[in-house]
């Protein structure tokens, strides 16, 4: 019997062969995505162009049909008046007549749209959503090597938040953005942050981008990089060679991306200047917000004190405290919200699954992987120590299994993030540090071994799959413990479109602080065993 073939899970057998399918199908997603990035953007705009001039009359019919009405503007009454032939005939001389009904008749094309791709919007004078990324260079003369890059990285379409996001940033003006996980709220920044920035420039520090994690910081500065191919922008991943090495007053850095820890020592120990700081992004700003970062971003804030800076803050989950907050430091701010806030992604199948006890859960966790294993999977528990202990109790039985969690240092976290993506392990452990923002392509299955200890944790755990709009699946093992909190999460999944069972649902609703309760040991294997492999 060959070994390699086996994956050995505590006396269940697991035959390679018999699982051939699956792991093929996680092979071809990779390869599909790949052929998706060589799609030529010019190529696809030329022929939207086309196909506009054919469904626009169609369009204009459904528009007139349209009954509903539409945030900020009653379109049933002014579709009837836009009915009119000779009004439409006129629209020049109409202009100079009435600019107030030109100006109508824009704010209904912008309802219109911002209904289809379902963005809401609060504040005054919001510009249009894009309707196309050739907009950029159209409206707002976006230089070609932006367009090029997006277009090479696959990008045909604006997704909902960069429609709208794009646009206010461009306008100069702040903005809190709260969009659905995976949906694009990178490329919804680091676009206008450029097209703003226009050239690059030695003369300080111009744009600043907070991450709550070192992971994600390096993500975004891997896609930022991507957009700024064949310009000379300079964007600066905050490492710590870095702070260690590097002379802020002479270094050529245009962006620069950090977590808020390291920027703040920098700021106070007066080797960095942030007063040319045009624009500050606060990203997964909720966590941002939370107790123990609010110090060091206040410090951040006070630091970027140039007057007309432009700050906008984007996350999944904007709970309305941390709106507040945002409220208090930004001006003439504009909110914008796609789908419902604070909910999951629709695009992942949600289920929940009882496991009774901690022993229960590593069954049911070995049974699933005996049904079928369909990498790449992501596992999430509540702590370091559990995530060690999980790692240790898979990794003898012949499965790629990897580990992240805080206690590890910097280059083994970058090497488990990295395998992952390579598909070099194909089942990651984690606590909840790559829980927001990572961006694993084509992830099948999130699960949550141990309960969320809050909805936000849950909505940006299972966001990990079901992005760019691929569907995804997560699993959540719940045990007696997290019984009073099921109502809680059962809320988010129902809002998302998922079934629950109606004794779920008919529980009482519980108010939570940060669940997370001390569970037994998930090992099975006798201390002293597991001792001597330590040392090993
Ligand atoms: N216009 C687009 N068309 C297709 N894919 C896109 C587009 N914009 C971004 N993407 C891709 O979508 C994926 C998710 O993007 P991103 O990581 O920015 O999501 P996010 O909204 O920030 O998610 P999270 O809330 O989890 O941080 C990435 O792989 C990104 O490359």
């Amino acid at each position: 019997m060959e070994k390699s073939s086996y994956f050995l899970f505590g006396g269940t057998n697991f035959n390679k062969k018999k699982f051939a399918s699956d792991f093929a199908k996680f092979k071809n997603r990779t390869e599909d995505d790949d052929s998706n990035k060589k799609l030529s953007f010019f190529e696809e705009e030329e022929e939207s162009e086309q196909e506009k001039k054919v469904v626009s009359s169609k369009k204009r019919k459904r528009r007139s049909a349209n009954s509903e009405p539409v945030e900020g503007f009653d379109v049933f009454k002014s579709s009837k008046k836009a009915k009119g032939k000779e009004e439409r005939q006129n629209t020049k001389y109409e202009i100079l007549e009435n600019p107030q009904k030109e100006l109508n008749r824009q704010m209904e094309k912008d309802a219109l749209a911002r209904k289809q791709y379902n963005i809401h919007v609060s504040g005054i004078n919001i510009p249009p959503p894009l309707k196309g990324f050739a907009e950029l260079s159209s409206r707002y003369g976006c230089k070609k090597y932006i367009l090029r890059n997006l277009a090479e990285m696959g990008f045909k379409e604006p997704t909902p938040i960069q429609r709208q996001a794009i646009p206010v940033l461009l306008s100069g003006r702040e903005c809190f953005a709260c969009a659905p996980t995976g949906s694009g709220k990178t490329i919804g920044f680091i676009c206008p942050m450029l097209m703003k920035l226009k050239r690059p420039s030695t003369d300080g520090i111009r744009a600043v981008i907070l991450s709550p994690a070192r992971e994600l910081a390096a993500q975004t500065a891997r896609e930022g990089r991507k957009l700024i191919k064949g310009s000379k922008f300079k964007i600066r991943l905050m490492t710590k060679p870095l702070v260690k090495t590097a002379d802020f007053s002479k270094l050529h850095c245009d962006v620069l991306i950090s977590t808020p820890m390291r920027l703040k020592r920098l700021i106070k120990d007066k080797k960095i200047d942030l007063s040319k700081v045009e624009f500050l992004v606060l990203d997964e700003s909720d966590k941002l917000f939370e107790k123990g970062l609010l110090n060091q971003i206040d410090c951040v804030v006070k630091a970027c004190s140039n007057p007309s800076i432009i700050r906008s803050l984007f996350s999944a989950t904007l709970p309305d405290s941390v709106e507040e907050l945002a409220r208090s430091i930004m001006h003439d701010a504009v909110r914008v919200i796609i789908g419902r806030k604070n909910t999951a992604s629709e695009t992942v199948n949600q289920k929940l699954v009882y496991a009774g006890t901690e022993e229960g859960k590593i069954l049911a966790l070995r049974q699933r992987f005996a049904e079928s294993l369909n990498p790449p999977v992501l596992i999430f528990v509540q702590s370091k120590e559990r995530a060690k202990e999980l790692y240790d109790e898979l990794k003898c039985e012949d499965i790629r299994v990897g580990v992240i969690h805080s206690d590890l240092p910097p280059g083994e976290r970058e090497k488990a993030v990295d395998s992952f993506r390579a598909g070099e392990t194909w089942v990651l452990i984690a606590t909840d540090v790559i829980a927001r923002g990572m961006d694993f392509k084509g992830i099948n299955c999130v699960i949550n071994y141990d309960f969320p200890n809050s909805a936000s944790a849950y909505i940006h755990r299972i966001g990990r799959s079901g992005r760019a709009g691929r569907s995804g699946e997560a699993v959540t093992f719940y045990t007696e413990e997290d019984v009073p909190f099921l109502r809680n999460i059962a809320n988010t999944m129902m809002s998302s479109g998922c079934e629950v069972p109606s004794w779920i649902m008919s529980l009482k609703k519980k108010k939570w602080k940060k669940h997370t309760p001390k569970r037994d040991s998930i090992s099975t294997r006798p201390k002293a065993t597991a001792k001597n492999d330590q040392k090993e």
